[in-house]
């Protein structure tokens, strides 16, 4: 018997058949499981209890609704991210999955999700959610990306509510604390960025994304991280001294703020010349440590809801 199937996707241009993890990386997995991490925390430590089967709904909407902009992200992007070495493989530019197919997916799942959190919690908190994809898709990726070298700035914000969405889906209210990790988010993308902008620096140049590195060069770019890195120090600290922080987050804040000025003071004081030398490694290391720095922010604030034990079983009780 023949098997017909291994020629499917082959006669209409497209190269080897789309898989389930092709439709999965066009959600952006690895990149939004730390958003919806942010997410989790913001939920987690707000001041209401949630049942833990709505909390755990509404993270899975937060989830899917961010994979929905990754998906409409990928179809809008497709022409640049084939011109660039870190995306040419992913599904669309590399023809496995066609661009309709990640618009769909997007159209879909952004609809889904925002409706399901909307049943599960509350419309403001799906309004939120709805804002943020249209911020991430539309703002930031249609607008902002190819037309301005602060895209990324003013775009950070769609990857900075996502607490907010979470805390808000708990609450039902805005409140100062997830403003505050709304800020921490915000102020952490542009150092979060620029540090990779600047070790796949030729990239961005090629596709012809207005990139800071690529508008004003590495100097300007490295100033800007400095600045940015303190800046944030800050802010991260304000967070330590609202109703969510404590002295455990601020005792690790202190240190990772530390931390992470050094590592941009290090690389702000290299010139291009040195840093390709050695192959970008202070840039490599500042944009390892960025994720640290946001996972361990947002895991020290759900250290310090401990008392969330009690709220949990509170609510496991009320089952
Ligand atoms: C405008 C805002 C942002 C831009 C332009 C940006 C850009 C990037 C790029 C280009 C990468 C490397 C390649 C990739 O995996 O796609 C990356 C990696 C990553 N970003 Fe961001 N990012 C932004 C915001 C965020 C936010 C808000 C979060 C989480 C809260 C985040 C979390 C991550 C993670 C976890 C990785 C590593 C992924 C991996 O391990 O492959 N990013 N980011
Ligand atoms: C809940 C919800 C809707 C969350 C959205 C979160 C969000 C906006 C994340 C942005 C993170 C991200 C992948 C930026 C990449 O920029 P890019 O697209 O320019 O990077 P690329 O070059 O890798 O495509």
């Amino acid at each position: 018997m023949t098997d017909v199937s291994l020629n499917d996707g082959l006669d209409d241009g497209r190269t080897p058949e789309a898989g389930f993890g092709d439709y999965l990386a066009l959600l952006k997995p690895r990149v939004m499981s730390l958003v919806v991490f942010t997410a989790l925390v913001g939920l987690l430590v707000a001041p209401a209890p949630v049942h833990p089967f709505v909390g755990f709904v509404a993270i899975l909407c937060i989830a899917i609704g961010g994979g929905a902009s990754g998906a409409l992200n990928m179809w809008w992007d497709a022409d640049i991210d084939a011109r660039m070495k870190r995306t040419r493989g992913r599904p669309v530019p590399a023809g496995r999955v066609e661009a309709g197919e990640a618009l769909g997916l997007g159209v879909a799942l952004s609809g889904f999700s925002v409706l399901m959190l909307g049943l599960a919690t509350n419309w403001f908190a799906a309004s939120l959610l709805a804002f943020t994809i249209f911020f991430y898709a539309v703002v930031y990726t249609m607008w902002l990306k190819r037309s301005t070298a602060q895209n990324i700035v003013i775009g950070g914000l769609a990857g900075a509510l996502p607490p907010l969405v979470g805390w808000v889906a708990a609450t039902g209210a805005m409140a100062l604390e997830p403003w505050l990790m709304v800020a921490l988010v915000f102020m952490w993308t542009p150092p979060h960025f620029w540090a990779l902008a600047l070790f796949v620096r030729s990239d961005y140049g090629d596709a012809g994304v207005p990139m800071l590195t690529e508008t004003h060069g590495a100097r300007a770019t490295r100033n800007h991280i400095l600045a940015y890195a303190l800046l944030l120090a800050p802010v991260a600290l304000a967070l330590g001294l609202t109703s969510v922080g404590g002295p455990i987050y601020l005792a690790g804040s202190i240190a990772l703020n530390a931390a992470f000025v050094a590592g941009a003071a290090r690389v702000w004081r290299r010139d291009q010349a040195t840093a390709e030398a050695d192959r970008f490694l202070a840039e490599r290391k500042l944009f390892k440590l960025s994720l640290w720095y946001l996972f361990l922010h947002f895991g020290l604030l759900m250290v310090e809801a401990t008392p969330l034990v009690v709220r949990l079983e509170g609510a496991v009780a009320w089952l």
